[in-house]
């Protein structure tokens, strides 16, 4: 019960959509991939071919020339389907035994290539039989008929949040981060939350039912659109421990905080230990990346590859990883992980991060974690590929322009190859260059000596980088260097390590061979892991661990976003904190001239004061807005908590918040509606509410939803109100209360029920407002929706529901013959739903899709006890029973009704 994993959340369509094209598979064409395509086209797979990729590679060395039919062979096939099951999900136990008995048998005679391998089987390297491996593609998947009951199991077990799609390789990361439940970890780019919702399943993990873990996860993602669903992602694990954030990773706020402002707060006391920095002991560092591992999945990567992907990546990267170290604990692990198979993505930024860090992080050999995975070691040699500067042409002029005015380590030139006639992706003038001394001059503003195995920038002037400088202009026929034909020519003649300078410098620049040194690196980075798909079957991934022994040199433990965060109020330390910190950076006004220390401060209030001179925020110019987790709505409306009324949400987004166009987070220390939702549920005095409400709207009357945090949250939250609010925060912690706002509602004696989603949390801490449902009365609950009390098999149960004040309820299934007058035992078992208290019945308060799914579990789970209730339907259930539910809970429930109809 402990970390969620429960269903039925609200989603907008839009969204839904978003979400789906996210996670979609691509063995297809789209319209825009082929012009000539009409509506009668058949589909058709791509080409899975890119002779610069072969060239590449082949040159890198990554697999040796035997095994390398093999490689391409298996890159070209389809990815087939894994998925994970929710270890903190109630049912996750009843799942893995579907799985084990149910379907491994059943799909046994659709096991391809001859019953040769079993149709799904669990991966032998992930604990408990918890994530599985499909031999079918989700296409394969989706066209057999016989498929289809295992089809729709995945597709209603993932939207409920019991099961996660997700790549094989990519659930690696987070096993080797290893988590335990207290601690502070920060996901640097986070979207779509994959590996975010894992982590957060080993934060509860063992977690007792109504107890938090005392460690918390923050999630982060720089894309606003992708933070979206960053939060629909993890809103399926139902936490208070998580907060997601929107930054740049690479200046991810620390929220020092300085010694005045310790003193002057109640963290300087020793009544309560609280936090002065932002650090984490865990650190997972899945950076953006070319994302060529994932070809089998997503094989239009087969016409955009080209190495300027990679190699234009790699300067954000280390830049991230390095931030990423220095927001470590001493003693803490940073995983950093690629989906790419390229070294100047992957051990050079490993490289890169050992040596700037000096003696202070080490790269931890993991080779016995994890001892059934199949992995290679890291390279410790490899070649970054360059492309020479054509003049005499329209098409290279146009490269040069893009070269110049764009370094070359933030080069993409994917869009301008696109452009180009095809050809020109293999006739693009790549050199190879070995080392940095190899630079040509001209070159070296843009090409980083962490590129290369020796992370050394060259002293030598007069290299031989000097004259290739000077030969390299091309000649007057594109075609006799690089074409295809001599690019493969070149590949045949030179496909080892050491005879690839022939081919680059003799064919295509002809200078001498013997000049380029080979570097390779001193540093041990065979400890790195290279999963490659024809290994097991899979996608390609890159993972490096690294643990931080010491603090990190001084320029990079104290970047300029650790500085002290100041306001126009810099000069007064925070009197008190929580209420009047909140109150004061509600109305704090963005004012960048006070504040040039600070990355993140200033950058947003320039870029506030340099689009919006009036001061006025357009609602669909950022739009996070957590509330709805419906962002288009929330863009377009800005109807999140904050901007109710058209043009007066506009301003109030402004002022309330220091995030543009984001919600402020606000305590909730209403007394009056704390007292009446403990008094209305009976919540026992041990559930800790002071505090640990927050909303995301100052004004206490119009709060909508109340999330509950979690102490390690809570900390944080008050770390950053401390420091300014420095955390762009776009969700915090769980949805717990909601205000009734229809009539009936409005007419009980608590303005707020509990949701689906903060129920399990609150559930051992109830005394009021609870009933126990024998199984026939629950099942029909879930069945028919709406039953009038006279209408329960159990009279008495029925009778106690008339009972209820009128408003929220909760009904738990009995399952141990319990009396229905025994008081109500939870444990981690324990079953139990929201209903609502009308006049005269009691209404289920959870999706359509969620109570079906329920129904389903306990036929599992109860086998024919569950099974034979079929027949003792309820004479006495009406048949407008379900016209009965009044209109209350018609129009609170619409969304997910919508939601429910539209699945
Ligand atoms: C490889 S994906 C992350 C996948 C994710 N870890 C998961 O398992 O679902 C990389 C992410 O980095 C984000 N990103 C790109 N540049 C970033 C930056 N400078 N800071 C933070 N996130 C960034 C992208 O928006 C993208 O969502």
């Amino acid at each position: 019960m402990g970390g969620g994993g429960r269903g039925g959340q609200k989603r907008g369509r839009t969204q839904r959509r978003q979400f789906r094209e996210s996670r979609e598979n691509v063995w297809k064409k789209s319209r825009s991939d082929n012009p000539s395509s009409n509506n009668n086209s058949t589909w058709e797979p791509f080409a899975t071919q890119n002779l610069a990729f072969e060239l590449y590679y082949k040159e890198q060395g990554i697999v040796s020339e035997e095994e390398w039919d093999d490689f391409m062979k298996v890159l070209r096939k389809p990815l087939p389907a894994a998925f994970r099951i929710n270890s903190s999900g109630q049912f996750f136990k009843d799942i893995r035994l579907q799985l084990e008995n149910d379907f491994m048998k059943s799909l046994e005679a659709e096991a391809p290539d001859g019953g040769e391998v079993e149709a799904i089987r669990p991966l032998p390297w992930y604990p408990e039989n918890l994530a599985w491996h499909l031999n079918f593609s989700r296409m394969q998947l989706r066209k057999n008929q016989t498929l289809e009951r295992f089809h729709e199991f995945l597709k209603q077990e993932n939207e409920i949040g019991n099961i996660t799609r997700q790549e094989a390789v990519s659930m690696v990361p987070p096993l080797f981060l290893d988590v335990y439940p207290d601690h502070f970890v920060l996901d640097m780019c986070a979207a779509p939350g994959s590996k975010t919702f894992q982590l957060l399943e080993i934060i509860h993990q063992s977690t007792e039912p109504g107890s938090l873990p005392s460690g918390m996860v923050i999630a982060n993602d720089v894309d606003v659109q992708r933070c979206n669903l960053l939060i629909h992602q993890t809103k399926r694990m139902c936490s208070a421990n998580l907060i997601v954030t929107n930054h740049e990773a690479q200046h991810f706020p620390g929220c020092h905080l300085n010694k005045s402002c310790l003193d002057a707060s109640e963290m300087g006391s020793a009544k309560e230990q609280s936090i002065s920095e932002l650090l984490f002991d865990r650190v997972l560092c899945d950076v953006p990346c070319s994302g060529d591992g994932t070809l089998r999945k997503a094989p239009d990567i087969w016409r955009k590859w080209n190495p300027g992907m990679g190699n234009g990546l790699h300067r954000l990267q280390v830049q991230i990883a390095i931030r990423g170290m220095s927001l470590l604990k001493v003693g803490g692990r940073m995983v950093y992980s690629t989906c790419s198979m390229n070294p100047v993505e992957n051990e050079a930024v490993v490289a890169e991060v050992l040596q700037r860090c000096g003696g202070s992080v080490e790269l931890l050999d993991v080779s016995s974690e994890l001892p059934q995975l199949v992995r290679r070691p890291g390279l410790k040699k490899w070649k970054r590929s360059c492309k020479a500067i054509p003049e005499n042409t329209a098409m290279f002029s146009m490269y040069a322009i893009v070269s110049i005015s764009r370094q070359e380590g933030e080069e993409e030139l994917t869009s301008l190859f696109h452009t180009c006639a095809a050809p020109a992706v293999v006739r693009d003038k790549s050199i190879w260059l070995a080392s940095y001394k190899d630079v040509p001059r001209y070159r070296r503003g843009g090409i980083m000596p962490s590129m290369f195995p020796s992370g050394r920038s060259c002293e030598v002037e007069k290299t031989v980088s000097d004259s290739l400088q000077e030969d390299m202009v091309p000649p007057g026929d594109d075609n006799e260097m690089g074409s295809p034909a001599s690019l493969e020519k070149g590949y045949k003649n030179g496909s080892n390590v050491d005879s690839e300078n022939k081919f680059c410098q003799s064919e295509n620049l002809g200078t001498p061979t013997d000049v380029l040194d080979e570097e390779v690196s001193s540093l041990p980075l065979e400890r790195c892991i290279r999963i490659l798909p024809h290994d097991q079957n899979s996608g390609a991934f890159f993972i490096a661990v690294l643990h931080k022994l010491s603090s990190l040199p001084a320029v990079l433990e104290n970047p300029i976003s650790k500085q002290r965060f100041s306001t126009s109020r810099d000069h007064e330390a925070p009197v008190k904190l929580q209420d009047e910190i909140i109150e004061d950076t509600n109305s704090l006004e963005i004012n960048p001239s006070e504040d040039d220390n600070n990355h993140q401060y200033s950058e947003a209030a320039s870029d506030l004061l340099d689009k919006q001179p009036d001061g006025l925020v357009e609602p669909d110019s950022c739009g996070i807005c957590e509330e709805d987790n419906v962002p288009e709505e929330a863009q377009v409306h800005g109807d999140g908590e904050t901007g109710p009324e058209k043009g007066q949400g506009k301003r109030r987004l402004q002022i309330q918040g220091k995030w543009r166009g984001v919600d402020p987070v606000v305590v909730f220390r209403d007394e009056a509606t704390i007292d009446s939702i403990k008094a209305f549920y009976g919540i026992d005095e041990s559930f800790l509410f002071s505090g640990h409400l927050v909303t995301r709207n100052s004004d206490t009357n119009r709060v909508k939803r109340i999330y509950y945090i979690s102490k390690s949250v809570k900390d944080v939250l008050k770390l950053n109100f401390l420091a300014g609010q420095q955390l762009k925060i776009t969700s915090i912690g769980l949805k717990t209360f909601e205000r009734q706002s229809s009539k009936e509602g409005t007419s009980s004696p608590c303005a707020f029920r509990i949701s689906s989603e903060g129920l399990p949390l609150l559930l051992p801490y109830i005394s009021k407002q609870i009933l126990c449902a024998s199984l026939a009365d629950f099942k029909h609950l879930l069945q028919y929706r709406t039953i009038k009390f006279a209408d329960f098999v159990d009279g008495e149960f029925g009778e106690k529901a008339s009972n209820l004040l009128l408003g929220c309820c909760v009904v738990v299934l009995n399952t141990g013959g319990q009396a229905v007058s025994d008081p109500i035992r939870v444990d981690a078992s324990t079953i139990a739903i929201g209903c609502w208290k009308g006049r005269t019945n009691l209404t289920v308060m959870v999706s359509a899709m969620d109570s079906q799914e329920l129904l389903e579990r306990l036929a599992v789970r109860l086998g024919s006890e569950s099974s034979s209730m079929q027949e003792n339907k309820p004479t006495a259930v009406e048949a407008d029973a379900v016209q009965d539910v009044n209109d209350v809970l018609v129009k609170q429930d619409l969304e997910t009704v919508e939601e429910a109809t539209a699945v």
